[in-house]
């Protein structure tokens, strides 16, 4: 059987525990876990097992549900926050989601809170799936006229990451258009940014689109621009994990470098976002805190040997340090437009979409 967005959402209630994909695993291995306890949710989300900023939101509100199954005083509530909020500090959704949860959960009788909670988590969960879908259906309409103007070959969109349906509860954001393209019969091809060091590109969104039948070639972070200038992408798709009052963009290291290019070649340069996505406390990007991630994860790759059998390489001499930044900023003056659940907006255009919400 495929495995995709038809028969899996990434998170999902079972009893009174969460199942979760452990991405950790794909592309090699489909395994899904069991989480019994916040603080088995917090080391999923710390160790990306679960990770794309709208799951991480999700994760960390089924993450306040498992931690309010004993006890749900407010001390404790305020506690098990406290433990998902320190898990990563970029995507913005995860502190959304908390606070979401916190408000809704001390609003309650406290003996109402713990079965209550999982209604609220599924709330959640199910808001990020219908954003989604509007994702893609505002982001097919992007599409169309690309397909229209170049009937005689596919459309060549680059994505960076992966912001699929593993990224989010289902459906994806920035491969939510790409999708509904596909399904809609129009031909797309994709170029997928490996997206080292983690590889969420190489090992998850090539997954992703080869388990949906979307034709898709895998290229080094490196071979985007080359691409853009020999006329070869026509639009790039990303995700985001923080998008600030202005518009600048928070999103997986390595964006800034594709949205230079694509302003140098004058391809149109597209973030899909839903709203929870967007922290309106924050005025730019400048005040996003970077997560910087253990060294380690340049320093060594992961794959599978021609045995089948997972080997970790270490890739740079001993004797040599790396750095490992996991996001960066894209300036708003990059940014072609924002889509949104409530359709395409440019970053000029914030203000009106914030007022609307
Ligand atoms: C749908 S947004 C996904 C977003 O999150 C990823 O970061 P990470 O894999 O470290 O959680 C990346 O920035 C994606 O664009």
């Amino acid at each position: 059987m495929k495995i995709n967005h038809q028969h899996y959402r990434s998170i999902w209630r079972d009893a009174q525990s969460v199942r979760i994909i452990d991405q950790t695993r794909l592309p090699f291995a489909f395994a899904v876990e069991r989480l019994h306890t916040h603080e088995q949710m917090c080391h999923a989300i710390r160790s990306m097992q679960v990770r794309g900023a709208p799951l991480i939101g999700a994760a960390a509100a089924y993450g306040m549900v498992l931690g309010c199954q004993q006890q749900a005083d407010e001390q404790t509530l305020q506690n098990v926050a406290a433990q998902l909020l320190a898990t990563r500090p970029t995507a913005v959704n995860l502190a959304w989601a908390l606070q979401r949860m916190l408000q809704q959960l001390l609003a309650l009788p406290l003996e109402q809170r713990a079965q209550v909670a999982w209604a609220l988590a599924l709330a959640i969960a199910d808001e990020d799936v219908a954003q989604n879908q509007a994702i893609g259906q505002h982001g097919l309409a992007l599409i169309q006229p690309l397909a229209t103007a170049h009937p005689q070959r596919a459309v060549n969109i680059l994505t960076h990451c992966n912001a699929g349906w593993l990224a989010t509860v289902d459906g994806g954001t920035a491969l939510a258009p790409i999708y509904a393209a596909h399904d809609a019969g129009l031909s797309v091809h994709v170029w997928v940014d490996e997206t080292r060091p983690r590889n969420q590109g190489a090992s998850l969104t090539a997954w992703e689109l080869a388990q949906h039948g979307v034709p898709h070639t895998v290229i080094s972070d490196n071979a985007g621009g080359h691409l853009m200038q020999h006329g070869q992408v026509d639009m790039v798709i990303v995700g985001a994990d923080r998008v600030t009052r202005n518009g600048d963009v928070c999103n997986k290291i390595g964006t800034y470098l594709k949205a230079l290019a694509a302003h140098d070649q004058h391809i149109p340069f597209y973030t899909a976002v839903p709203t929870p996505t967007i922290d309106w406390q924050l005025a730019e990007g400048a005040g996003i805190a970077i997560e910087m991630r253990d060294a380690d994860e340049v320093a060594y790759m992961q794959g599978q040997d021609d045995q089948g059998q997972l080997q970790r390489l270490r890739v740079i001499p001993h004797e040599s340090p790396a750095l490992n930044p996991a996001f960066d900023v894209t300036p708003a003056r990059l940014v072609s437009g924002l889509i949104t659940e409530r359709g395409i907006v440019t970053p000029q255009q914030l203000p009106t979409l914030e007022a609307s919400l």
